[in-house]
């Protein structure tokens, strides 16, 4: 005999498969960036939608990238709608730590051995490693091909996907090399998001939440009020997101693309987050979860020197916790550790940390102008040292 709880589980699995099930109408962002503008398609069925892939992805030499753990639920699907073009496929092992440069190497080896020109496409068919990698790939092979993203991830629908932010990762720290080359369009189908496990989309909501706390007060309020929804995976909740913070990503990037000014305000928390990422080696934390925690560190810090309320801080982490995700890193990352990272970040300039920091929730500011000891009692504050 179940319990109560097992009933509730059963019901709401049943009503989770049932909102997914309901036909949301295909939304559009688009990405305006002259020459290198693109749309991003948000809707359901646009895997197996032959004719939208036939004129997203105009090619006949088409390389479609992903991982062990994507391939068996989606990558025939995806060749059988591309149809009768020269289709190779390349599944790398799955995890951040597959993030790195040789493992761009299978895919280089595999576009030479097919005879892959500068017409080709290559299709990134992941979350944010798969495009970051495969988009490196295509910013570097023969000096730079097409690329499509097929974001499976939350993570990737709402931030990865979208601004043509692609690279690997090095020992020394996150992204540290990579290409700005971006995708010729989006497409995010979220019935895909139906396979991924609860941990992922929780990571994903990080990024959710980081625009509304960095840019869209509205949308805190919107996010505040409709987690149930979001996390039961409503189809148009899960619409409203992904079409929201593309919006909010799409203004940041159109208005500074290589990240010359303000569109370091999407590193809210990673400063931090990256940091928690590199010392704990790639893995054990999900990018999302450290971003989590980061995004907390960041609020604490705000708050001790007075560019928000002790309210507004404890308002941003209470959702960041509702959430289900970290407000706070390992405590045995020392403080040493967190500024080894921390003075690589690539938003540091003539040796100044540089630290996206909140004037107000929905107000976020890129600052070097803080007292160190600000930063020294915010990290001391978290470690068991
Ligand atoms: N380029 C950017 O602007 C940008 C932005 C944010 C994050 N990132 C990068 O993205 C990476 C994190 O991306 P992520 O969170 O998508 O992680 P991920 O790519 O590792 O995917 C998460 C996990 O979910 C699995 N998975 C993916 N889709 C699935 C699906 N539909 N069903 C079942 N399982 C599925 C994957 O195999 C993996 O195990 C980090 O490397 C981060 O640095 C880049
Ligand atoms: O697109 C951006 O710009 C971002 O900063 C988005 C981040 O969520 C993402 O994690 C990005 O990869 C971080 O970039 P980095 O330049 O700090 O490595
Ligand atoms: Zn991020």
């Amino acid at each position: 005999m179940g319990t109560q709880s097992d009933w509730l589980k059963i019901s709401l699995g049943h009503w989770r498969n049932q909102a997914l099930s309901t036909h949301t109408k295909t939304r559009r962002v688009e990405v305006a960036l002259g020459e290198r503008s693109y749309n991003i398609e948000i809707g359901q069925q646009l895997l197996t939608d032959s004719s939208l892939l036939h004129a997203l992805i105009p090619a006949n030499q088409v390389m479609v990238v992903t991982n062990e753990t994507i391939a068996p639920l989606y990558l025939d699907a995806l060749v059988k709608s591309l149809g009768t073009k020269q289709v190779a496929t390349c599944v790398l092992p799955d995890g951040e730590q597959a993030k790195r440069l040789d493992s761009m190497l299978p895919v280089f080896d595999e576009l030479l051995a097919n005879g892959f020109d500068r017409d080709c496409y290559l299709v990134a068919l992941g979350g944010g490693v798969i495009g970051d990698l495969a988009g490196f790939v295509a910013a570097t092979y023969q000096r730079g091909v097409a690329f499509v993203q097929i974001p499976t991830t939350l993570l990737a629908m709402v931030d990865s996907s979208v601004g043509g932010k692609t690279g690997v990762n090095h020992p020394c720290g996150k992204n540290m090399i990579g290409a700005f080359h971006q995708p010729k369009a989006v497409i995010a189908d979220l019935d895909l998001l139906s396979s991924l496990p609860d941990r992922e989309f929780r990571a994903g909501m990080a990024e959710v939440i980081k625009y509304a706390l960095l840019g869209d007060a509205a949308f805190l309020a919107w996010l505040e009020a409709h987690l149930p929804e979001v996390f039961a995976r409503d189809t148009e909740a899960l619409a409203y997101i992904v079409e929201r913070s593309c919006q909010n990503k799409a203004a940041i990037v159109q208005a500074d693309e290589k990240e010359a000014g303000q569109r370091a305000l999407l590193n809210l928390g990673h400063s931090f987050g990256h940091a928690i990422e590199g010392a704990t080696g790639y893995g054990p934390w999900l990018h999302g979860e450290a971003i989590a925690a980061g995004m907390c560190m960041a609020l604490r810090l705000s708050a001790r020197l007075s560019w928000i309320t002790a309210e507004e801080c404890a308002r941003g982490i209470a959702l960041i916790q509702r959430a289900g995700l970290p407000i706070e890193p390992p405590s045995q990352i020392t403080p040493e550790t967190f500024l080894d990272f921390m003075q690589r970040d690539k938003k540091n300039r003539g040796g100044q940390l540089r630290l996206v920091l909140l004037k107000g929730l929905g107000n976020a500011v890129v600052s070097a102008d803080y007292p160190e000891s600000a930063l020294l009692e915010t990290l001391q504050e978290y470690s068991d040292g």
